[in-house]
């Protein structure tokens, strides 16, 4: 059994994978949640105990994978740190500085590269909102092209509040996405929605341009759902092409663990 591990920005999220790749098994933290624990055995989910081998994407900073390493070392598991490189698992990475692509982003396409016809645009809409393309070439080995980060939806609308005096006493709530809204609730949220869709559909065509077909959009995170469906609702991209994903990352953890473990080049 594999552990994979994805501590993102807000939330930490894991899953167990069994010899077969099937995902046994899985949960997930605020990370607010997991620093607070003073007994790490407490909160360690006993299926872990059945993994030799854990591996882990971190965005989340240094505290946190310290609590992390701490988990892992008192139930004795390995642990192997993603760090994104040039090539991995029949995947180029074009990043001028490929470690310094976020290895979240780097797993997410791994698991796309794997599990979709390619290309794709690979979005996740957490924390941040990450918008990757990727090619394949004549090898037909997968090419990350480049992408755009911008703030999700929760932090573009925190960071209003945080800055205009007359938003400071509201709270980042969902307004509704409406055309054109008449209360500021639904203004702050179709404002931050919509610029999300239009950073996809601007960055969906330039990859349509680029290949000369239709790509795939594949949506994962935890406004994914919310943001599909106001990509289909406004027609910005054809519902055939809009795909949900779950747990790209870990997935991508599993892949990229085997791959070592069948001794591609990485
Ligand atoms: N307690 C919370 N704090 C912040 N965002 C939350 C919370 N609960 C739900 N969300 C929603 O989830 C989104 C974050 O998604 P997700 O959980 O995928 O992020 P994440 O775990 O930080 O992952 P990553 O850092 O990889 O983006 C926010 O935009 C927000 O709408
Ligand atoms: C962009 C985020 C925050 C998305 O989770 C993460 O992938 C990250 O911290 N990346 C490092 C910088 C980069 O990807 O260029
Ligand atoms: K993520």
């Amino acid at each position: 059994m594999i552990l994979a591990i994805d501590a993102g920005n807000t939330r930490t999220k894991w899953g167990v994978f069994d010899a077969q790749g099937a995902m046994q098994s899985n949960g997930v933290w605020l990370n607010s949640e997991l620093m607070q624990y003073e007994n790490l055995m407490a909160c360690i989910p006993h299926e872990w105990q059945a993994c030799k081998q854990a591996v882990i994407s971190n965005v989340a900073g240094t505290r946190l994978a310290t609590v992390i390493k701490a988990k892992l070392a008192q139930l004795s598991i390995s642990q192997c740190w993603v760090v994104p490189t040039k090539q991995a698992a029949n995947l180029l990475n074009r990043y001028e500085s490929p470690e310094k692509l976020g290895s979240d982003r780097w797993l997410a396409m791994i698991a796309v590269r794997h599990d979709y016809v390619l290309p794709a645009l690979v979005i996740n809409a957490g924390t941040a909102l990450t918008l990757d393309a990727l090619d394949i070439d004549k090898t037909m080995q997968g090419v990350f092209l480049g992408g755009l980060i911008l703030p999700g939806l929760h932090l573009m609308q925190q960071s209003l509040l945080e800055k205009a005096a007359d938003l400071s006493t509201l709270d980042v709530q969902s307004g509704d996405l409406q055309r054109f809204p008449l209360n500021t609730h639904s203004a702050i949220y179709s404002g931050a929605l919509s610029a999300m869709a239009g950073a996809v559909k601007s960055m969906y065509n330039k990859l349509e341009q680029h290949v000369g077909l239709a790509p795939l959009c594949i949506v994962s995170g935890g406004d994914a759902a919310i943001l599909i469906e106001c990509l289909q609702s406004e027609l910005l991209i054809d519902a055939k092409q809009l795909v949900l994903a779950e747990h790209l990352v870990l997935k991508g953890l599993y892949f990229l663990e085997r791959s070592f473990a069948e001794g591609l080049p990485v």
